[in-house]
């Protein structure tokens, strides 16, 4: 007959129960997702397939730590207080061409010239967060997309078809999810080392600068305002600073939460505290097309720890947004949900009071970012999907007016953009127009502000903020 165990027998053996028990209802609650409509995802030919290419990322190593993402919500829960300020922002949609050094270090260039002219000129601290490395798969308004007579399925973007109109090229196609996985670890591997091996340090503010000063109306006022930074660097030294703070910043990454499969695959529970993070980008967001309070996505999003964000679009009422601020944050975390309003220029001065009043008055802590680019988007006489740089201005005006007169925080800005001089919205310092738009029209889903336009929103945008005082 065995012997009675120890009481560290029992100890060890209710410890395994517990965690299994622990372990396995962490696991239920991350896959009650899949009993529920999960719109826009992708149809594909062989599930069996699907399931080993989910099998493959869950074998794969984290992207981001538990850690990081936590260090991010601290910094969220520091804008939902009023003090500090968001700028988010990236491509519509990455491409796996475009996870090369040249293309990443453009949009990382132009990403911290807009938060160094916000930091010096609104003198606020900057949260900077790419929607790079994990922005590969988009939602449609339409499931096929039809050219000259053939109808073919639409682009989802490279973790799931090609963006070329071949039926090969648009076969949803599950290995693409692997590769997207691939793309997303070059490319934070790539912003990691730009961001804190030296190119970010402070004091190359004019070298960021250097390919585009003589061109361009926003490259010259950059200059001045990289000159006057220069000089209080050189002030502080000279006080006894150390320059050496300045070498390096953080950045996180973001895409939108679309591919359930994807994103459960690579949820891994954090060995430190046990609750489940999804480790394929710092911070996630909801779209539009995929926020339904009873849908697949708000289901997924809600178990796991990671800071995640929601658009709010301009048919949201005040008691939609209640709701998922209930469901998303039911104990009022700061920092863990930001609402990323996307109303349209003509629509943001009446269509967002009623959301901030409600939540402010019934609700946790949210932090309120605006993304001026996804209500602002017409199709050219050319066909081009385009957005003009006047109604994303006045959009973020809008947005300011709005916090300013409620007394809350605009808490930041979601933009898409690319470090490139593309033509793909119409407007800006270079005037391009709509004749302009085939010139170097390269993005892959929609319309992007080129690095001039990216620059002279950040001004504007400084210019709110010091107003706000
Ligand atoms: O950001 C993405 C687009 O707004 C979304 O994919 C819808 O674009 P579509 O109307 O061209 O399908
Ligand atoms: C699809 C997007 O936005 P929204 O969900 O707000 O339409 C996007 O951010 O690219
Ligand atoms: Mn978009």
């Amino acid at each position: 007959m065995p012997s009675a165990p120890s009481f560290q027998d029992r100890r060890a053996r209710c410890a395994i129960a517990l965690s299994t028990v622990s372990t396995s209802s962490v696991t239920g609650e991350l896959d009650a997702w899949r009993g529920l409509p999960a719109l826009q995802q992708p149809t594909w030919d062989d599930p069996a397939e699907v399931e080993a290419v989910a099998a493959e990322l869950a074998k794969q190593p984290p992207l981001v730590f538990a850690g990081e993402c936590d260090q991010l919500k601290n910094q969220l829960a520091e804008v939902t207080h009023g003090r500090a300020f968001v700028l988010q922002g990236g491509d519509c949609a990455e491409t796996f061409a475009g996870a090369t050094a040249d293309d990443v270090r453009n949009k990382l260039k132009t990403l911290l010239q807009m938060a160094v002219v916000l930091t010096y000129a609104a003198s606020v601290p900057v949260v900077k967060i790419g929607r790079m490395a994990g922005q590969f798969a988009k939602p449609r308004s339409k499931p096929v997309e039809v050219r000259g007579g053939v109808e073919l399925p639409a682009y989802r973007g490279d973790a799931v078809n090609g963006l070329g109109f071949s039926p090969d090229e648009r076969r949803n196609d599950p290995r693409r999810l692997l590769q997207a996985y691939f793309s997303s670890s070059v490319t934070l591997n790539l912003c990691r080392a730009f961001t804190k091996g030296g190119y970010a340090d402070l004091r190359q503010v004019h070298a960021w600068n250097q390919d585009f000063v003589a061109q361009s109306p926003a490259g010259r006022r950059y200059e001045q305002l990289a000159g006057e930074i220069d000089r209080a660097l050189t002030f502080m030294k000279a006080c006894g600073a150390n320059p050496d703070e300045f070498h390096g910043v953080e950045f996180y990454s973001s895409h939108e939460a679309l591919i359930l499969e994807y994103e459960r695959a690579l949820t891994r529970i954090d060995s430190r505290t046990g609750s489940p993070y999804d480790v394929s980008a710092h911070f996630l967001w909801l779209g539009e097309r995929t926020r339904q309070l009873d849908g697949a996505h708000v289901e997924f999003l809600r178990h796991i720890h990671n800071p995640i964000g929601v658009k709010l679009g301009p048919t949201t009422t005040a008691d939609d947004a209640l709701a998922l601020m209930d469901k998303l944050n039911p104990h009022g975390e700061p920092g863990r949900l930001t609402f990323i309003t996307r109303m349209g220029a003509d629509r943001i001065r009446d269509a967002l009071p009623p959301l901030v009043e409600k939540v402010t008055r019934n609700g946790g802590p949210v932090a309120w970012v605006c993304d001026p680019m996804h209500g602002n988007t017409f199709e050219a006489p050319s066909g081009h999907k385009t957005r003009r740089v006047t109604d994303v201005l006045d959009e973020v005006a809008g947005f300011f007016a709005v916090h300013r007169s409620l007394g809350t925080h605009p808490g930041g800005i979601h933009i898409e953009f690319t470090g490139d001089d593309v033509t793909e919205c119409v407007g800006g310092g270079h005037e391009i127009d709509e004749a302009d738009l085939h010139q170097r029209y390269e993005t892959a889903c929609d319309p992007r502000l080129n690095r001039g336009q990216s620059l002279d929103l950040a001004f504007m945008v400084a210019e709110l903020y010091r107003r706000l005082d």
